[in-house]
């Protein structure tokens, strides 16, 4: 993928923008049609001007016939006046189009960017997306809607004019022309210093969209810090950043269409000195040198235009290319052509000889073998860093095995339809994720045809319903962003009403490592032990005090497994890393007597610390 901020080559993601926008004008072609009618009448509508001007000139100035002077004004005036309407109607026009592209353009990068694995947004900041979404998508708009029209305008007007002059003169007619390789010149220096200058400032506009979106996400621990002047002074200095090269941008741009605004005057000045030639060797009248220097000025300004189109087309190709970043892009992590059905699982997990890296060539994950059978709770721990979450991860087909195989119910996942099996999973992750929405809604998230009463059903398991009762507007309460807000607590709780409501025949528990209070903790372990009632359950567990219970505990380090068995079989083995990470949380046991039977196993947990009943995470993780 091409990096932000290299400039692409100039011509070849060029050809693309055009295509591009052709794609994108196409479900508008009749508009677009109707678009170009109108522009091709204002075109034409330009071509009686300079015979009005010439018969005003020859007739009327220097013949003194001012008996037609009422209609060469009238006629003047209906041509300007039918161009300023035509002009409103393509604009309204062209403006629709331009409107529902952008539409369309949001909706299909919006739909790309939900089908793209975790892997892109592993490596792309948030800022970047945001950008492009918006910015990148307004620079495309602009393009559409106010030079579409002028493109096609002047294109029409250069051709036609050109027809005109050669008609009327052909040594006036190559005068005009000699100006034209000037623009190519004045186009071809100024392009691709605007194109890759382009490239730069979106490049520093991603970083300050990103540090915005950052910063005002994380408000709260500004805050806790006192760190506002800071920010505030970060911020502007990112601005600063990015002010040189849009300063640049505009510098570059001003300079190329004041040479172009001067290109045009000069062949006007030529003009006049030509016809005058002209007009002393009786080749011409003066009315017919105004009238060419009228159709010069027709041509040069279009020609001019043209060549400042293509600065703002520049910009929109710069746009255009970082747009095909999201939309070209396909995501790894597919579903199979002819998935097998599945159902509603057993629940039933391997993971067979699996192995795992986030990057080519480092494995986090090494040769990880483990059965889960249907309905057992299983507790990951190990050190943090030891490929937990990458473990579970993998589960969810976030990401693909580098090699071996996971399978649910005997079907490895790559068989079924990724939403298949993620219907199978309820997450709940150590952060609970709150949408801005009823509470209704972000309980039913994962299952949006779920029933009112289900959802309260869910509440009540999850020990939501008092809450949510107790709420300005009950189940129809607003929460999450500028919404009522939740205690962690709540929210905690609200994460296992909606894995809960999703019914799924496994759960995620990324263990929450939040303290709470001895109560709020009490009411999360019983709303926890609802949602793994009768579901096989794979915890990541940070505080081993509430893994003991576990079926089986799966001991991780640098990305192996490293030991399984029950608590009681782990704490056995004295040099085994459960017994080290237990006794980095609960303290060191008092001394085994020699000869260790099980009845010297120390009394783990030891009493918990006065307030609140946590554990210390320690090493562990
Ligand atoms: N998205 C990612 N891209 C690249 N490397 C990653 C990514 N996520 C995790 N890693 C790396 O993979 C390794 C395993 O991480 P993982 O999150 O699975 O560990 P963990 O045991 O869950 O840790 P913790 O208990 O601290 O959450 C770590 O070295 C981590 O830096």
């Amino acid at each position: 993928m091409t990096g932000p901020s290299e400039p692409s080559d100039a011509r070849g993601p060029a050809r693309g923008t055009v295509s591009r926008i052709r794609e994108l004008l196409r479900p508008h072609r009749r508009t677009v049609g109707l678009a170009l009618a109108l522009t091709i009448l204002a075109c034409l509508l330009n071509l009686p001007v300079p015979f009005l001007v010439q018969g005003l000139v020859d007739r009327v100035v220097t013949g003194g016939r001012w008996s037609d002077l009422p209609w060469l004004a009238a006629g003047l005036l209906a041509v300007f006046g039918a161009q300023a309407g035509l002009a409103l109607a393509n604009t309204l026009v062209v403006g629709r189009v331009g409107q529902a592209v952008v539409r369309d353009l949001r909706h299909r990068l919006y739909d790309r960017l939900q089908r793209l694995d975790l892997a892109y947004f592993d490596r792309t900041p948030t800022g970047g997306i945001i950008s492009r979404l918006m910015d990148d998508v307004g620079v495309l708009q602009g393009l559409i809607t106010s030079q579409t029209v002028t493109i096609v305008t002047d294109l029409g007007t250069t051709l036609a004019v050109t027809g005109l002059l050669m008609a009327r003169n052909g040594r006036l007619t190559l005068v005009v022309l000699a100006f034209v390789p000037l623009y190519a010149v004045n186009f071809r220096y100024f392009m691709h210093r605007i194109r890759s200058n382009s490239a730069v400032v979106r490049a520093k506009m991603d970083i300050v969209f990103g540090l915005l979106k950052e910063k005002l996400d994380g408000t709260q621990v500004v805050k806790a810090c006192a760190s506002e002047p800071a920010e505030v002074a970060d911020f502007a200095g990112q601005l600063d950043d990015a002010h040189g090269p849009r300063v640049r941008d505009n510098t570059l741009r001003a300079a190329f269409s004041s040479l172009c605004v001067a290109i045009s005057g000069a062949g006007i000045a030529a003009v006049f000195a030509a016809g005058a030639l002209e007009v002393v060797h009786g080749r011409m009248t003066p009315g017919g040198v105004v009238s060419t220097a009228a159709l010069a000025a027709l041509l040069f300004g279009p020609v001019a235009r043209l060549a400042d189109l293509a600065s703002v087309f520049e910009q929109a190709a710069a746009s255009v290319d970082r747009l095909g970043e999201i939309l070209d892009l396909e995501p790894t992590v597919v579903g199979p052509a002819s998935p097998l059905a599945i159902g509603r699982a057993r629940g039933l997990v391997e993971f067979d000889r699996v192995g795992f890296g986030y990057e080519p060539g480092q494995p986090v994950l090494w040769d990880v073998r483990l059965r889960i059978e249907p309905g057992m709770k299983v507790a990951l721990v190990g050190p943090t860093g030891c490929g937990k979450s990458t473990l579970v991860n993998l589960l969810m087909r976030f990401y693909d095995p580098t090699w071996g195989e996971v399978r649910l119910d005997g079907l490895p996942l790559d068989r079924l339809a990724l939403d298949d099996l993620r219907r199978q999973v309820g997450v709940v992750l150590q952060e609970p994720v709150v949408f801005r929405q009823s509470l209704a809604d972000n309980i039913r998230y994962g299952r949006p045809d779920a029933s009112d009463a289900e959802v309260e059903a869910a509440a009540r398991s999850a020990l939501v319903h008092d809450f949510a009762t107790a709420l300005p507007e009950g189940y129809a309460t607003i929460i999450g962003e500028g919404g009522h807000k939740l205690s962690q607590g709540e929210r905690q709780r609200l994460a296992i009403a909606r894995a809960i409501c999703k019914d799924p025949a496994l759960v995620v528990l990324d263990e929450a490592t939040s303290s709470l209070d001895a109560a709020g903790e009490a009411l999360i372990q019983e709303a926890l032990a609802n949602l793994l009632r009768g579901r096989t359950a794979l915890v990541i567990a940070h505080r081993l005090a509430t893994v003991m219970d576990a079926g089986l505990i799966v001991v991780m380090d640098g990305g192996l497994v490293v030991q399984k068995g029950t608590h009681e079989q782990l704490l056995a083995d004295r040099h085994g890393l459960y017994r080290r990470l237990c006794a980095a949380q609960f303290g060191e046991p008092a001394p085994a007597a020699a000869g260790g039977d099980p009845g010297e196993l120390p009394a783990w947990p030891m009493p918990a610390p006065a307030g609140g009943g946590m554990l210390d995470r320690s090493s562990v993780s």
